[in-house]
């Protein structure tokens, strides 16, 4: 288990763990496979995009910081011998959402899981949003899914191909105090993905999401200390999870271990559904009851 101390500059598991980390899954389980994970130069896309290459599977990843990508893939390259292609663009911008589905279709000849991983939000008081924060933050994390999703589900129709799409969200059956724009954006996402399994399930196309609950990435380290040290007490296990919990999850449902899976969101949150807020902006002291 990685050190999840606040203090501790990089967070999340280094680039020799992901190489290294025992897996459940067979060596060659992805052979052939073909995957664009959004978000896959650091944290949770970082270990999917590790776990999906050291299971054979070709791997195209995304960000907008170019340096990040460059590492992510000398470190694959370097730590198991893996080929990660990857584009420097924000999921943001829709013309540049085109342009990487295109390059990934026609590099890989096809594709066979997107995952939707890139994404985040600012913790705030919903009352304060601004409506630039919450037009960004609906943006990122409902509208960027959807392009990428449903420019997927069309090149698979036009080339009679079947496909799957899993998407990182978060658990928002409780709501997410001081996260109310996320909320949204990430039920949007669980209901598009609901609503378009059925209607591209005659298509061959699968439709997922996998909801984590806190877990240790390079990512939170964007949250005040005072934060991320309550993520390790919001769940009854009392500790975060890793990205590795979360690439699992991923690979099972994309692998044939999830062919009859669609609709479906699998929770990997430690419990934090049933008991646990984060509270990202702080315990306002009328909920400090305990
Ligand atoms: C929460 C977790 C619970 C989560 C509860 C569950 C636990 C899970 C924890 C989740 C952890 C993670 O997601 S880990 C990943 C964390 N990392 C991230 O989220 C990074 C990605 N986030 C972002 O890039 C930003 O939040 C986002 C707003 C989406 C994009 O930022 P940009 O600066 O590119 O956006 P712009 O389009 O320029 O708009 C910026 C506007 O947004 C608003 N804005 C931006 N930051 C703001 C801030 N800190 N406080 C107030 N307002 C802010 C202002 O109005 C800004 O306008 P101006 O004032 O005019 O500039
Ligand atoms: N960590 C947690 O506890 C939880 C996280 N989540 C969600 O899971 C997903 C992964 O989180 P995590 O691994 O922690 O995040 P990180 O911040 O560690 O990584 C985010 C990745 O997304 C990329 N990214 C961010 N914005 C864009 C953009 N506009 N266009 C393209 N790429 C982008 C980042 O690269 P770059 O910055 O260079 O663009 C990076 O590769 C996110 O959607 C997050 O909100 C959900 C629940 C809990």
């Amino acid at each position: 288990m990685n050190d999840q101390s606040p203090q501790k500059p990089n967070w999340g598991l280094t680039p020799e763990e992901l190489a290294t980390h025992k897996t459940i899954f067979a060596p060659d389980l992805l052979e052939g496979q073909r995957f664009l994970i959004t978000g896959g130069s650091k944290g949770m896309g970082k270990a999917m995009a590790f776990l999906c290459a050291r299971l054979g599977a070709k791997v195209m990843i995304c960000g907008r910081r170019e340096e990040l990508l460059q590492e992510t893939q000398s470190q694959a390259k370097e730590l198991i011998g893996a080929d990660i292609r990857y584009r420097a663009m924000s999921v943001r911008d829709e013309d540049q959402v085109d342009a990487l589905l295109d390059e990934t279709f026609e590099e890989f000849d096809g594709l066979d899981t997107l995952v939707n991983n890139a994404g985040g939000q600012y913790p705030q008081n919903a009352i304060d949003f601004t409506r630039k924060g919450w037009k960004s933050v609906l943006d990122l994390n409902l509208n960027a899914p959807w392009w990428l999703m449903q420019g997927a589900a069309q090149r698979w129709r036009d080339r009679g191909a079947p496909g799957h799409v899993v998407s990182n969200v978060a658990h928002v059956e409780r709501g997410m105090p001081q996260a109310a724009h996320t909320c949204a954006a990430r039920a949007g996402v669980i209901y598009l993905s609901r609503t378009v399994a059925t209607e591209w399930g005659p298509l061959g196309i699968r439709v997922n999401c996998v909801a984590p609950g806190a877990i240790a990435t390079e990512g939170l380290s964007d949250y005040p200390p005072e934060a991320t040290q309550r993520f390790n007490n919001v769940n009854p296990m009392f500790r975060m999870g890793d990205s590795w919990d979360v690439a699992e999850g991923v690979v099972y449902l994309s692998a044939p271990s999830g062919d009859f899976i669609t609709g479906e969101v699998l929770t990997i949150d430690g419990g934090m559904r049933m008991w646990g807020t984060v509270w990202p902006a702080g315990v306002p002291e009328k909920f400090q009851t305990y």
